[in-house]
């Protein structure tokens, strides 16, 4: 059998623990990182924790600081235009989803290193190498740079306000359904079917379903694991070179909302929801997946969110047109309003 060329990029290092932050000066030396450097974060992180970091990285002389307000091309070109001309080598990202995607695919289209230090554990675009980007004429992820390295400050992570947490858990919780779409993809369509990586996002389901157990009485070491699942799943998509094992029907429900009415809800808690119907749609065990959603108070009415009955029902009814080359559940013609106003009803995300 002829396996075609498949070349896998995967970080160079991962640091996780509590309170690594305060060694950042110590690992850039390790990763042979030089000035100048271009840290990019937003504005609520860099009161929280870029005071910090620039008190400790105050020997390196060459230090610029952008901040990004959203995952929009204009405030990726902004970042290009910040670092033109500077001949840097490695740009920061530091802060939440968007700050990180921004970094990524101005890292990408500079042909610079981005260092991955995320402030919340709430996606997995952690360690992945692909960035959703408003303004690219699709509301689906792009590909962007693969991070160089990976700081993961357990400290930092665990004082993040628990609804990013939660967000983090729904986002790999998604991983149950993306990953039976993608098996039935296989089967109906004949799509490559990566045994490896699908296994590997899986994993990461399980351990987020540990988190909804155990984050009431530790969440330090809940933080810990769901980094370690988000991390693994951005490595699956790495590894599998699309998010095929990370995003599928429940993550096209997510994006169809967010097209529908931006910034409703955040990311994982769209896909927290979108898991209960797909897994619903699916015939799996979709009760178990909405108490784990409850466990932890992550949203499973819509009400909830300030989201109406007919968003959700219209977001159902569209989802399939969103990424019409990636087969899902939702098949090709999607389902009817009528179909789609069961569903919610029966999983009660609508009353
Ligand atoms: N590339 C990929 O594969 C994936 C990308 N995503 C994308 O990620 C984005 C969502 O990321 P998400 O993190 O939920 O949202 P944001 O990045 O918007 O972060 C939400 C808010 O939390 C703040 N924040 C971050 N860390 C802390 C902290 N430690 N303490 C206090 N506040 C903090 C941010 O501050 P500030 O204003 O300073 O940024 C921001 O105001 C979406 O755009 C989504 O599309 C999601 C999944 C996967
Ligand atoms: O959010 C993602 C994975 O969790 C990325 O998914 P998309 O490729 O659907 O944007
Ligand atoms: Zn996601």
């Amino acid at each position: 059998m002829e396996i075609q060329e498949h070349i896998i990029e995967l970080p160079k290092k991962v640091y996780i623990g509590t309170g690594i932050l305060s060694k950042l000066k110590d690992y850039l030396f390790q990763l042979n990182v030089t000035s100048p450097l271009l840290i990019v974060t937003g504005p609520n992180v860099r009161k929280i924790v870029i005071d910090k970091i620039l008190d400790n990285l105050n020997e390196i002389n060459k230090i610029e600081l952008i901040e990004v307000n959203d995952s929009t091309i204009d405030e990726v070109n902004r970042v290009e235009e910040k670092a033109k001309g500077s001949n840097l080598k490695f740009i920061l990202g530091i802060g939440g989803g968007k700050t990180i995607d921004v970094t990524k695919y101005a890292a990408y289209k500079l042909n610079v290193n981005f260092i991955s230090i995320p402030t919340a554990p709430s996606h997995d675009g952690i360690a992945s190498p692909f960035a959703s980007i408003k303004g690219l004429g699709k509301p689906v992820s792009v590909k962007a740079k693969m991070p160089y390295a990976i700081i993961a400050d357990i400290d930092v992570l665990s004082t993040a306000p628990r609804r990013l947490i939660n967000s983090g858990i729904g986002d790999t919780l998604g991983k149950l359904v993306a990953v039976r779409d993608w098996k039935l993809a296989s089967k109906l369509t004949g799509e490559y079917y990566g045994d490896y990586t699908a296994s590997l996002a899986i994993l990461s389901a399980k351990h987020a379903l540990s988190c909804t157990r155990i984050i009431h009485r530790d969440l330090k070491y809940s933080v810990r694991l769901l980094v370690e699942a988000l991390i693994s799943s951005g490595i699956a998509m790495g590894m599998a070179g699309s998010t095929r094992p990370a995003s599928g029907s429940e993550h096209l429900f997510a994006h169809a909302v967010d097209l529908l009415q931006p910034n409703a809800a955040l990311h994982g808690e769209l896909v927290g929801i979108g898991t209960v119907i797909m897994a619903y749609i699916h015939g799996i065990n979709w009760r178990e997946i909405k108490r784990a959603l409850n466990r932890i108070g992550l949203p499973t009415n819509v009400k909830e969110l300030g989201i109406s009955n007919e968003v959700i029902i219209k977001a159902l009814t569209v989802a399939h047109s969103i990424r019409p080359e990636r087969y899902t559940i939702l098949g090709d013609r999607g389902l009817t309003w009528s179909s789609a106003e069961k569903v919610v009803r029966d999983t009660g995300i609508i009353d």
